[in-house]
């Protein structure tokens, strides 16, 4: 376990301590926030998972608290520890409290039973130090108005409607259009609480920005059943050369391409706007291939889930592979030295979902490819190449044609993406 400076110590946080705690965030990410707003999103800590760092006068000086997600993985689910509300107040910083907070979270996470740790990081340059690895990207994209979208059978047939956005009301029906269209997509985490049910709802005037209230947008088929949502707002711009609004879309899914392309004909011909702003999709989103002009919206790339490996054999053994692969990796990992050594991953039998499960066991055969755990990170929901990270000088191959065979097991069909930061 990594020192603290003398006179600080590691504590749990209970409730009582909320406010203390979020004041630490306050100073951390320099934000504020207002009776209103805190009456009406809803908090999300669990209790028995909020730590901080107190200084030797008893103040919190550092905090953090993680998440007990399920993970979907390729060919399963994972129990991870989702890494979140991680700051250090700034006149403590640079003293190693994060550090200590990260070897405290691993401990917690695996004495849980969590293989796995993920998160969103704040800044890229934050965490590879401590071995999660960037595992996938999301794209959000600025539409012109009226952009063209290729035909889609049965997109005719559905119907839209349009209300302002309600968590009493819509959350139920988010939530259920949410996981089935994320079905088969690693990363693809739910919401398990009312609390985040509800949270991706509410609608605290201080987040409007000029914008009017939140909207939801469903997308129904004949027998009522809805089929795609979205929740955005509207904002006005009255320019010179007439009404060039923008729409804000805070998530917008859909279960299949006919109700992807009702969702958007809709979103992309609202009167008096000229720009339309998305979410955060999935790289591979059917928006994307849909776009008859893709040249003609402007992307934006950038890192979204960030994955740890806590326990690499169970981490491993957890997931499914694309293709048959017998392989050593050899690990290295610093602050996790009992993942450090060489791992045989065989896969077994084809599943139903056409993955393949492996096991994995410790051996002292030679490593067919070599790789520090980041790499194995950033390589486990499927969504990035270990071939690539070869070609970048991140992983080496030790066996010919080792490295070809472990990427395209590990790779998965469908890009893996989070549609919220938590
Ligand atoms: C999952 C999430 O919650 S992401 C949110 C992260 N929080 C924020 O960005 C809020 C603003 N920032 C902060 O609160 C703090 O700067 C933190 C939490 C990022 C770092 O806390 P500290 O207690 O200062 O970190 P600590 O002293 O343990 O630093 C550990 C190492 O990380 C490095 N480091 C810390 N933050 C950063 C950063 N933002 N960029 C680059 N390097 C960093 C330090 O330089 C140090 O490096 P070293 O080991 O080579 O000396």
């Amino acid at each position: 376990m990594s020192p603290l400076p003398d006179g600080y110590r590691l504590v749990d946080v209970p409730e009582s301590r909320k406010d203390e705690f979020i004041a630490v965030d306050h100073l951390a990410f320099a934000f504020d926030t207002n009776a209103e707003t805190d009456a009406l999103v809803p908090i999300t800590f669990e209790w028995d998972r909020t730590q901080a760092v107190e200084d030797p006068d008893g103040g919190l000086a550092a905090v953090h608290a993680s998440y007990a997600h399920t993970m979907p993985v390729p060919g399963g689910t994972v129990a991870c520890s989702g890494l979140t509300w991680v700051g250090t107040r700034p006149d403590q910083r640079r003293r190693g409290l994060l550090t200590a907070m990260i070897d405290s979270h691993f401990a917690r996470s695996l004495a849980r039973g969590e293989p796995i740790s993920a998160l969103f990081a704040a800044e890229h340059a934050i965490y590879g130090r401590y071995g999660y690895g960037s595992a996938c990207d999301d794209v959000r994209v600025k539409l012109s108005r009226g952009a063209a979208l290729r035909d889609v059978a049965g997109s005719d047939a559905l119907t839209v409607r349009l209300a302002t956005a309600d968590p009493a009301r819509d959350s139920a029906l988010v939530d259920a259009v949410h996981r089935a269209a994320g079905a088969g997509r690693p990363g693809w985490t739910t919401r398990d609480s009312d609390a985040w049910r509800t949270r991706v709802l509410v609608d605290p005037p201080a987040w409007r920005e000029g914008a009017e209230p939140l909207r939801i947008v469903t997308v129904h088929d004949a027998a009522g059943d809805v089929r795609a949502y979205a929740l955005f707002r509207r904002k006005d711009n009255w320019a010179e050369g007439g009404p060039a609004g923008t729409v804000k879309i805070r998530e917008a899914v859909a279960v299949d391409a006919a109700a992807t392309h009702r969702l958007w004909s809709f979103l992309l011909d609202l009167d008096l706007m000229a720009t339309v702003e998305s979410p955060m999709l999935p790289v591979d989103d059917v928006l994307l291939h849909l776009l008859v002009d893709q040249r003609g919206v402007v992307p934006k790339l950038t890192d979204n889930l960030w994955v740890r490996l806590l326990d690499v054999p169970v981490a491993l053994a957890g997931r499914g592979y694309s293709a048959p692969v017998d392989v050593v990796l050899d690990v290295t990992d610093t602050r996790l030295p009992a993942n450090a050594g060489r791992w045989r991953l065989t896969t077994g039998v084809q599943q139903d979902d056409g993955t393949y499960p492996a096991e994995v066991a410790a051996t002292q055969d030679d490593a067919d490819l070599t790789l520090d755990v980041r790499e194995l990170g950033a390589a486990y929901l499927g969504g990035r190449s270990l071939a690539a990270l070869a070609r970048a000088g991140l992983v080496t191959e030790q066996t010919p044609g080792a490295l070809r065979s472990a990427a395209v097991a590990f790779l998965s069909p469908v890009a893996p993406v989070c549609t919220y930061i938590w």
